[in-house]
């Protein structure tokens, strides 16, 4: 691999390459190479430097080096050197996406301004993507596949402003994914959330818009936004005078939404290429050790606690835990062990909560009865739309509210 700060030329002619190496060795480091087929075994992804190439080279073309690098790595600079008035050819490279192009014979002062500036610039970007990197693996814990490619996801695309539909069960990160999304894109100005839990008229969405300045606009459980609102939100998308990146989020995936006639075909399409599924625990159980013992060291620190031991019986009752909340859900139970309150015996939660001993499963129950009572106090009682929220059938919603005694009269206003 080739070192970083330095300038790569590629010349079947070792003549031009002595020329080159000559002109410029003074003030970088120069690496040398006449064979173009090995030029993409000499760098890496992260690999901060210049190539110059000739275009006439006789087994594999600057261009078609050209080619091969940009489908390595997009961003990676590289300066032609095309024939005397090839003009064509060289219009050809930058719709290829050359950085620049050099007719022979090259003026050297050119040659070491453009190479100056794709380097500064090539510089920054690697810093960018390797602050981008740190920021989403400190903040967006995982280390199943999914998570990786999601971060991954998350980083490209940071770096364009295309709108993105993110969806997912209940606390799987829908909200942290957009937080993170506009942190890293580096934009000025403010990231805005929409919470919608009632439907949301083109009126409120026009007064939102007014009263805001935002970079990044986030409204979740799109599926509230009504369809006039949704057509304003299009106009806005389409109109020249747009000033934010926006971001739909919902427990449900656009086909569905689509399906069930709650989005627009157009606002369907404009997605269609952008969408992010969140998946839940039970699909990325690898995940769930990392997290738990990340927000486990977060609350110790916080209250500046000794840090529990966490064995591997504890470690594989959380395997076999229905998650019902996500992640939100593992948090709150690491929150409960970091405080000392579960305690692990012979494959069992106890906890000393008002002196009596809890298992695990009472405490995902418990948890399980405070989401069901926040989400119907959201609905006012309104148990098909309390289903819908948290996905699950009308009559298993009855069921659970049967086993906590929860009565719907209790949350109408
Ligand atoms: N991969 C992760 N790493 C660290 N924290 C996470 C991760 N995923 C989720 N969290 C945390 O879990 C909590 C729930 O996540 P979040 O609010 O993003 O979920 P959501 O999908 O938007 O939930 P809801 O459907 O209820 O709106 C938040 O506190 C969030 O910071």
């Amino acid at each position: 691999m080739i070192n970083d700060n330095t300038i790569l030329l590629i010349d079947d002619d070792l003549d031009v390459l002595s020329a080159y190496r000559n002109l410029l060795e003074d003030d970088y480091s120069v690496y040398v190479e006449s064979d173009p087929s090995v030029v993409l075994d000499k760098i890496s992804l992260d690999w901060i430097g210049v190539i110059v190439t000739d275009v006439s080279m006789p087994e594999i073309s600057g261009l078609e080096l050209l080619v091969r690098l940009q489908a390595f790595d997009k961003n990676i600079p590289v300066i032609l050197i095309t024939g005397h008035g090839d003009i064509p050819m060289a219009i050809e490279a930058m719709k290829k996406g050359a950085y620049h192009f050099l007719e022979k014979p090259i003026n050297p002062e050119q040659l070491l301004n453009y190479i100056e500036t794709a380097l500064d610039e090539r510089r920054l970007y690697i810093q960018k993507k390797l602050w981008q990197q740190k920021e989403l693996t400190l903040n967006f814990i995982g280390v199943s596949g999914w998570a990786k490619q999601h971060r991954q996801y998350l980083q490209k695309l940071s770096e364009i402003e295309l709108p993105v539909f993110i969806f997912g069960e209940l606390g799987t990160g829908k909200t942290l994914s957009a937080r993170y999304l506009h942190q890293i894109s580096g934009k000025k100005g403010t990231v805005e959330f929409i919470e919608l839990f009632d439907m949301y008229s083109p009126e409120n969405l026009q007064n939102k818009l007014d009263e805001s300045v935002f970079s990044t606009l986030v409204i979740e459980n799109i599926e509230y936004l009504s369809l006039p609102a949704q057509r304003l939100l299009l106009k806005l998308e389409h109109s020249q005078e747009k000033r934010f990146r926006l971001i739909l989020s919902s427990h449900y995936s656009p086909a569905q939404l689509l399906e069930q006639g709650k989005l627009l075909p157009e606002l369907f399409y404009l997605f269609s290429l952008t969408q992010l599924e969140c998946l839940p625990l039970s699909k990325r159980l690898n995940d769930i050790e990392v997290l738990f013992r990340h927000f486990v060291d977060l609350t110790c620190s916080r209250l500046n606690k000794k840090k529990p031991a966490i064995n591997k019986n504890i470690l594989q009752n959380l395997l076999v835990q229905n998650w019902v909340g996500n992640v939100n859900q593992l948090m709150h139970a690491a929150e409960l062990f970091a405080i000392g309150a579960v305690i692990l015996e012979n494959k069992v939660y106890t906890t000393m909560i008002e002196d009596n001993v809890l298992s695990l499963d009472s405490l995902v129950s418990e948890y399980e009865k405070k989401i069901i009572t926040e989400i119907l106090d959201r609905f006012q009682g309104k148990v098909q739309a309390a289903a819908d929220y948290l996905q699950i059938p009308r009559k298993k919603l009855y069921l659970r509210m049967k086993k906590y005694e929860l009565n719907k009269k209790h949350y109408k206003e």
